[in-house]
């Protein structure tokens, strides 16, 4: 569960990146993020996964209030999150497998148990031969799986991820949202901060709509009208 209550976000300078955020994300949903740029998507999935602080407001993580949360807890509280990035971040010295197996090395995992959980999370993003591969020596679509496998690989209860499909065409941007889908369906709350809108209205997802740091919508986008940039015709944030 994920809620924020009257959350904002002022950054150091004065800037403020979110106003007065409230909202709750259930056990087991699953939802977009949607807005321009620069509207506050990646400063709220960052205040979630403690990377950063709010400024005032409330944020609760199951239950669990992260203002209470000490810097000796937030490595324990981030287990509880995976992360999934555009730029997936993976290290280009290692193989497939070193790349998932990484934050079970941190936790300390014994071998056995590292090599069954790498081999089970890249089979469920359809890797399992790709392990001892580098990875430029794989496709856009494959290097974002790589970094789907790891952020599931220690099977969190919540899954965040920050223009996942950015880089991708609308078939494999597909194949990615559907990856989300089945793990969604074990019930893993996820969270898609995405400009592309014209995926939104394909999947038909609850749209949490930022602009400027409002919560400016909340809901099922129905249509194609997830807000004003579609009915000018646009089919992406920018
Ligand atoms: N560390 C920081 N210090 C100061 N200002 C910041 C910082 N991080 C973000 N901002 C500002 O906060 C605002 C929201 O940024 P954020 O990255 O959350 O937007 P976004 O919706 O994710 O944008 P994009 O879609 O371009 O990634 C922007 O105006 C940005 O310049």
């Amino acid at each position: 569960m994920i809620r924020f209550d009257q959350v904002n976000k002022t950054y150091l300078g004065g800037f403020l990146a979110l106003k007065q955020v409230s909202f709750q994300i259930a056990p087991g949903e699953m939802a977009f993020l949607t807005g321009h740029s620069g509207a506050g998507k990646s400063t709220l999935l960052k205040l979630i996964s403690l990377m950063e602080k709010p400024s005032s407001g409330t944020i609760h993580i199951n239950n669990q209030d992260l203002a209470q949360v000490g810097y000796r807890q937030v490595p324990y509280m981030r287990r509880h999150i995976g992360m999934i990035f555009q730029n997936h971040n993976l290290l280009m010295d290692r193989t497939v497998f070193d790349n998932v197996a990484l934050p079970l090395i941190i936790e300390g995992y014994s071998q056995k148990e590292i090599r069954k959980r790498v081999d089970a999370a890249l089979d469920k993003v359809h890797l399992g031969n790709k392990q001892k591969s580098f990875p430029n020596m794989l496709s856009g679509g494959e290097q974002q799986r790589v970094g789907i496998a790891r952020a599931i690989v220690n099977k969190p209860p919540i899954l965040l991820a920050d223009e996942p499909t950015g880089n991708l065409d609308p078939k494999l941007s597909l194949e990615i949202i559907k990856l989300f889908e089945e793990f969604n369906s074990v019930g893993v709350s996820v969270l898609i901060a995405t400009h592309d809108l014209g995926l939104i209205a394909r999947m038909r997802y609850r749209t949490l709509t930022l602009r400027a740091g409002n919560m400016i919508n909340d809901g099922l986008v129905d249509g194609l009208q997830p807000d004003d940039a579609m009915a000018n015709g646009e089919t992406r944030y920018d």
